[in-house]
């Protein structure tokens, strides 16, 4: 007898050890990072998705709140091979199924054959395989979660003062708090504004750059976002990560498209075109730009599968990436995107980046 089921989209249901229970459903991802499951966790891009480590050992060096990067856990769930007794308290703490003790070698394989796929989960001394198909069956694609902006922002702009070196417009998709910190380190004072802020949101503010988020989901579904790049194209300075590299994409005509299983991990290579130095960066991402459009360079590229990693336009000043720069976890190799960033707003001095 086991306590926990785990339903896949392609009909099998996985048995495996509760750690913290519960009956939850999302798109079941994996991430090959080997450090940094606190920062992981509290990734508001994880929301609505179930995360996997690959890394068969979670939680040796305990959990502390100083290198969450937001103020929950986001995934629905979360599967290792093994959990560690902080991890599981803290998971347990806040309402988040975990399971474990399941063969993730082979869960990590059927994904990357089969693809990002939808899963129940259902954990408990009453859990039943049943219940995690009948979590499964009302699984949602992540595409059909149209308002998930709404779920990982503020809803309320807030200021971070670092300095007068720059203001930062920064629409939070579910941004990282690593990317605040590092505007801040820069000296930029940083308003975070709602996912759905209005030009007159911005203008209140009266930022030096524009600065798309990273964030869940479909980059289709926030189109409040899309409109405030398309407003400002020209005027200000856009930058984006992420989600806000394929929202800036998408608002100056290029596309996005879902990809089999993605890019989660801290070892991605990324050749630079210009400068053909090759970095290792950080990425958690399920979609990517497919075509960039007339009015954008792809100026980075992954090094594996050759998907665009960074996108720019000089002379609207537009730079944006894929990954992720402020890393947390991950390699600092990228940090000086940061700095790069704010290099476009008008008469500033920029900190060195550390
Ligand atoms: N980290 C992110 O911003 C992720 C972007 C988007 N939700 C994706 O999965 O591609």
């Amino acid at each position: 007898m086991s306590d926990a089921y785990l339903a896949l989209e392609d009909g099998r249901v996985v048995e495996a050890r509760g750690r913290a229970p519960g009956r939850t459903r999302g798109e079941l991802v994996f991430t090959t990072a080997y450090t940094g499951y606190e920062e992981s966790l509290t990734d508001p891009s994880y929301e609505e998705q179930v995360l996997t480590f690959s890394y068969p050992l979670i939680g040796n060096y305990g959990v502390r709140s100083e290198r969450f990067e937001s103020d929950r856990v986001h995934p629905r769930a979360a599967i290792a091979r093994e959990f560690t007794e902080d991890v599981v308290e803290w998971l347990d703490e806040e309402g988040i199924p975990a399971i474990d003790h399941l063969d993730t070698r082979e869960l990590v394989t059927s994904i990357r054959e089969e693809g990002a796929m939808k899963c129940g989960i259902a954990v408990g001394p009453d859990a039943t395989p049943e219940d995690a198909k009948e979590e499964l069956a009302a699984c949602k694609g992540m595409s059909e979660h149209v308002d998930i902006g709404a779920q990982v922002s503020v809803d309320e702009a807030e200021v971070y003062e670092g300095g007068s070196a720059a203001t930062v417009a920064l629409v939070d998709c579910g941004a990282k708090g690593s990317i605040i910190e590092s505007l801040c380190d820069r000296d930029a004072t940083v308003h975070v504004l709602p996912y759905d802020a209005t030009p007159e949101d911005v203008e209140a503010v009266d930022p030096d750059v524009l600065f798309i988020s990273n964030g869940p989901g479909d980059p289709k579904n926030f189109e409040a976002a899309e409109s405030l790049v398309d407003a400002y194209l020209g005027d200000l300075p856009i930058a984006g990560i992420c989600l806000g590299q394929q929202v800036v994409a998408n608002a100056l005509g290029g596309s996005t498209e879902k990809m089999a299983f993605g890019h989660r991990g801290v070892n991605q290579p990324v050749r630079d075109l210009d400068s053909g130095r090759v970095v290792m960066t950080t990425q958690n991402h399920g979609y990517t730009v497919g075509e960039p459009g007339d009015r954008l360079d792809v100026t980075q590229v992954n090094v594996n599968d050759g998907t665009a990693e960074g996108l720019a336009n000089d002379e609207l000043d537009v730079i944006t990436r894929q990954y992720h720069p402020e890393a947390n976890p991950g390699p600092h190799d990228s940090l000086d995107f940061f700095d790069e960033v704010l290099d476009m707003a008008p008469d500033t001095t920029v900190a060195t980046s550390d």
